[in-house]
């Protein structure tokens, strides 16, 4: 079977800065990666690698099958959902929550618009009501709360069917309550075997959503540690990412971590 994702040794540069330092990383299919590490550490830089935004400086990228820099980006793209806060902020705050959704699926896709918009209306209400916000669906985009919108833009980057769905810190800025809401309906979408290939990018333990079943550890633009959560979350791996002494525990399926005095 193809990998959904493998890059082998890619490198970033940027003037004299590496910010990606030869990193290799096969995700595949079925798997619900969460990446992690400390502020600066190359994460956003590796989402833009993974969605064909930033061709590597040297080493391969493959994504879905396909080498970056032999394939029309343009074509690869809708089959990978992104969902960060700049693009969030492109979203028209005046947009109606259904056509915020909605409209994924002709902007991304261009389909003959007639023949699908049924499918596609009844595509859009099934992905709000599966993040909770169905009842917000005639609501403007730029009157709801930060986690309304972060739950919306997650059912608008599912919207084309993505193979592979990137999630760039989607709990950031959200309360308590508003974050657990999120990963219990991130803990769903992992659990669905319908779901794309995720890959969510935190920066703490605590948002990382049952069913989530590998971790990256990055630190200074390279692989600190990979593979399944169980085996790489260990207190030794997450205090050499972040350069603390962490200690970290499982309960009940979540995370918690917290300095060791
Ligand atoms: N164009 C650029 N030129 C030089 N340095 C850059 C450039 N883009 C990013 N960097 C640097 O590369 C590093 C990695 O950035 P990146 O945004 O990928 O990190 P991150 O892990 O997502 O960080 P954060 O957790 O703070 O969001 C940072 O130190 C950043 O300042």
């Amino acid at each position: 079977m193809t990998d959904v994702l493998d890059l082998q040794d890619v490198t970033i540069r940027r003037g004299t800065t590496t910010i990606l330092d030869r990193v290799t990383w096969t995700v595949r299919e079925g798997e619900r990666w969460v990446v992690l590490g400390r502020n600066g550490a190359g994460k956003t830089t590796m989402l833009q690698v993974a969605s064909g935004r930033m061709h590597p400086t040297s080493g391969t990228a493959d994504l879905l099958g396909a080498r970056l820099g032999r394939v029309d980006v343009f074509e690869l793209r809708p089959r990978i959902g992104l969902s960060s806060a700049v693009l969030a902020d492109r979203i028209p705050g005046g947009e109606s929550v259904r056509d915020v959704v909605l409209t994924a699926a002709y902007g991304v896709t261009g389909r003959w618009r007639e023949s699908y918009e049924e499918l596609d209306e009844s595509r859009a209400s099934d992905l709000l009501r599966a993040f909770g916000v169905e009842h917000l669906s005639e609501r403007f985009f730029g009157t709801l709360s930060e986690g309304e919108r972060k739950r919306v833009q997650i059912a608008r980057s599912l919207m084309s069917d993505p193979e592979l769905l990137l999630l760039d810190e989607p709990a950031a800025g959200l309360d308590l309550g508003g974050r657990e809401e999120l990963v219990a309906a991130l803990s769903e979408l992992a659990s669905d075997p319908r779901s794309p290939v995720l890959v969510l990018v935190t920066h703490h333990v605590e948002e990382i959503p049952p069913g989530f079943t590998h971790l990256l550890l990055l630190r200074d633009g390279g692989v600190h540690a990979a593979g399944p959560i169980e085996q790489v979350l260990t207190p030794e791996n997450l205090s050499g990412a972040f350069g603390v002494d962490l200690d970290v525990q499982e309960q009940s399926g979540r995370w918690v971590a917290r300095a060791r005095t």
